[in-house]
């Protein structure tokens, strides 16, 4: 068997199944990786104030430290997190695990696409010690936080597990005026600024931090586009192109929606969209008609009949989306205040990791 056709279902020890569905990419590092028979090196960067983190970094700091082969950093900011990179590259490290939450897999892996501290793209393991992990639900090793790590180091030593490598891009966000790059695996705008606000105003301040918390904030949001809620619905006016081409030209917007994942939290795929390439994006109008009835398909993928352009609906994939607003970007957690002025912001692929789902 070729190198890469070992690149299925594979365990730290060398032994591997075929076959592996690796989305978008070729799965280069998961093929060297299950080419070493020995331990893997594994660099684990923890945010310190991270969701989960606040109160488990102690216990998950404890229990890397019986794993020799593993090397733990905890950051208390986002300036220290090149200091750490650079640390585990000296120490030759085989997987880099990101211990936080979406806002730190952003920082972490922009770090490591713009500063390049490693020499080749290492595998990424992602542990949920944010608050929402988005991300890490998708991608990431499986389970609550202690259970996961437990899992990534235990398979790193040549112990059981299962991993399979799923490659997926990150998005990189351009802005006009020079300040710097952006980068995550989620973009919103609109109602996801005012949902999110309402989150932590409402719901976060009643202790549901949860997928619970993040089903109510979803579910209100949707109920207060439907009713056209002022509180939910501040239309902004939006140009969008995707690959050259127009498709949204100064139209009123109630939300915008972008992403490299095939699905977000809950499980939710609010992307139907057509068109080649790994950006999926999605447009609200001010008054999306049907909307409840529409939700079975607006959240899986799916188009019913009512979703048309002319009723408010527009969904579709790109390589590079250019955006023109007034208004608020959030970029997995992160919040960016945009201005038409300032010229186009522009979204595009940043580079493809691969991601060990355990
Ligand atoms: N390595 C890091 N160390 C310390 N702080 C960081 C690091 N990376 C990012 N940050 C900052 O920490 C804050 C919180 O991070 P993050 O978004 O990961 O946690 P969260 O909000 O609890 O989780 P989630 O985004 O999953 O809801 C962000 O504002 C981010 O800028």
């Amino acid at each position: 068997m070729t190198a890469a056709g070992r690149a299925g279902l594979l365990s730290a020890g060398a032994v591997a199944r075929w076959p592996l569905p690796v989305l978008g990419d070729s799965a280069t590092a998961a093929t060297s990786l299950i080419l070493r028979s020995r331990t893997l090196r594994i660099g684990v960067l923890s945010n310190a104030n991270s969701g989960h983190n606040r109160r488990r970094l102690a216990r998950l700091a404890a229990l890397a430290a019986r794993y020799p082969y593993v090397m733990h950093r905890a950051t208390g900011h986002g300036d220290e997190v090149l200091g750490a990179l650079q640390d585990f590259a000296a120490r030759g490290i085989d997987v880099l695990a990101i211990n936080g939450g979406d806002g730190t897999i952003a920082r972490v892996l922009g770090e490591v696409l713009e500063r390049r501290p490693f020499a080749a793209r290492l595998p990424i393991a992602l542990l949920p010690g944010g608050t929402a992990n988005m991300t890490a639900d998708r991608l990431g090793v499986r389970g609550g936080l202690l259970r996961a790590a437990r899992r990534l180091f235990v398979w790193a030593g040549g112990g059981d597990g299962n991993c399979r490598p799923l490659v997926r891009p990150l998005l990189r966000v351009r802005f006009a005026d020079g300040r710097d790059n952006a980068y995550g695996m989620f973009l919103g705008a609109g109602a996801v600024i005012q949902g999110t606000e309402y989150a932590h105003r409402e719901v976060h301040a009643r202790g549901l931090r949860n997928n619970a918390g993040l089903a109510v904030a979803v579910a209100r949001t949707l109920w207060g586009l439907h009713r056209g809620d002022p509180r939910f619905v501040q239309p902004v006016n939006l140009t969008m192109t995707i690959d050259g081409y127009t498709t949204v030209a100064g139209q009123p917007m109630a939300t915008l929606l972008v992403s490299s994942l095939e699905r977000l939290f809950l499980g939710i795929n609010p992307f139907w969209g057509g068109g080649d390439g790994p950006l999926r994006s999605t447009v609200l109008g001010p008054a999306p008609r049907r909307l409840l009835r529409s939700l079975p398909w607006l959240l899986s993928g799916r188009a019913s009949g009512a979703m048309t352009e002319a009723a408010g609906y527009r969904s579709r994939c790109g390589e590079c989306l250019e955006l023109a607003l007034d208004g608020t970007l959030n970029i997995d957690g992160e919040c960016h205040e945009v201005r038409r002025a300032m010229g186009p912001v522009v979204v595009d692929v940043g580079g493809r990791f691969e991601f060990l789902r355990l």
